[in-house]
């Protein structure tokens, strides 16, 4: 029994009188503590799997399980989505610690306040956590928002373009910085992302999506010389750019195929 298993899943949305069939099929298994990669051109369905993973859409086919139950349990789950979605009308440590006080029904025990605080000096916006969302720049509300999502150590973790606000130098150290967590904590993890370096460089595996309707077109399975690496020696290592190909290779001949 896999940890997270997606079985058969396929996914139509309904309106204005049509219908855009934008899964078809799905099915894939991530192990605890594994982290894969949903690759793919824009519309191939990355977003409506993440979301159906998280529970928040349910597919029109198929199933979606944790540890072999039908998953319903949202307290598993962590969702960085592509916008920050931090509450305007509180501080950014008030926004961390809001998944911790939902979970222990009102109250924030001081160890996760002291993780939150740990975790925001690490995104490197510990020095903001006392402002409010409107005073910091997209990149800063991003690495809070990537701190909310970790501070209530779900046992999957959801990212959505987590990175995709941000300077290069700073992506690669919170890439560095999120893989270390992930791995201290044994989280299982899927992330969405249009920048292969970013999937090969994070991953265990990667499933490349093609489009109309969304479908897995090609696992790729990266090399324990690269995946054992964390995030910014991997994209040093020799074998780095040979993946890249051969990913680079198959997405090109992806978007050939569907004109
Ligand atoms: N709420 C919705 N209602 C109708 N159609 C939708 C809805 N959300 C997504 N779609 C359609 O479903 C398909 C898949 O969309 P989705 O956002 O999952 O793709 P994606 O691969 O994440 O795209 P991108 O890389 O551009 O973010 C697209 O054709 C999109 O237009």
């Amino acid at each position: 029994m896999s940890f997270l298993q997606v079985d058969n899943v396929s996914h139509q949305y309904f309106s204005k009188s049509t219908y855009t069939k934008a899964l078809h099929s799905i099915t894939l298994t991530v192990e605890k503590g594994e982290f894969i990669s949903l690759l793919g051109p824009s519309g191939c369905g990355k977003s409506t799997l993440l979301s159906i993973i998280s529970g928040l859409v349910k597919p029109t086919e198929g199933n979606v399980l944790i540890e072999g139950g039908r998953h319903s349990r949202t307290d598993y789950i962590g969702y960085m989505l592509q916008q920050d979605y931090l509450f305007p009308w509180k501080t950014i440590e008030e926004n961390v610690t809001l998944g911790p006080k939902i979970q222990h029904k009102g109250s924030v025990p001081d160890i996760l306040k002291q993780k939150a605080v740990d975790l925001l000096q690490q995104m490197g916006v510990g020095h903001v956590r006392e402002s409010y969302p409107r005073e910091l720049s997209g990149g800063m509300r991003q690495r809070a928002a990537l701190a909310r999502t970790l501070c209530t150590d779900p046992k999957i973790v959801l990212l959505d373009e987590p990175f995709s606000a941000l300077d290069y130098q700073t992506k690669l150290k919170l890439e560095n910085l999120v893989a270390d967590k992930l791995t201290e904590y044994e989280q299982t993890s899927v992330l969405v992302t249009h920048d292969i370096e970013e999937a090969i460089a994070m991953s265990d595996r990667i499933y490349l999506l093609k489009a109309n309707p969304g479908e897995i077109a090609r696992t790729f399975t990266i090399p324990d010389s690269i995946r054992l690496l964390p995030p910014f020696e991997a994209r040093q290592h020799p074998d780095f750019q040979s993946t890249f190909q051969s990913i680079w290779k198959e997405l090109n001949a992806l978007d050939s195929a569907t004109g």
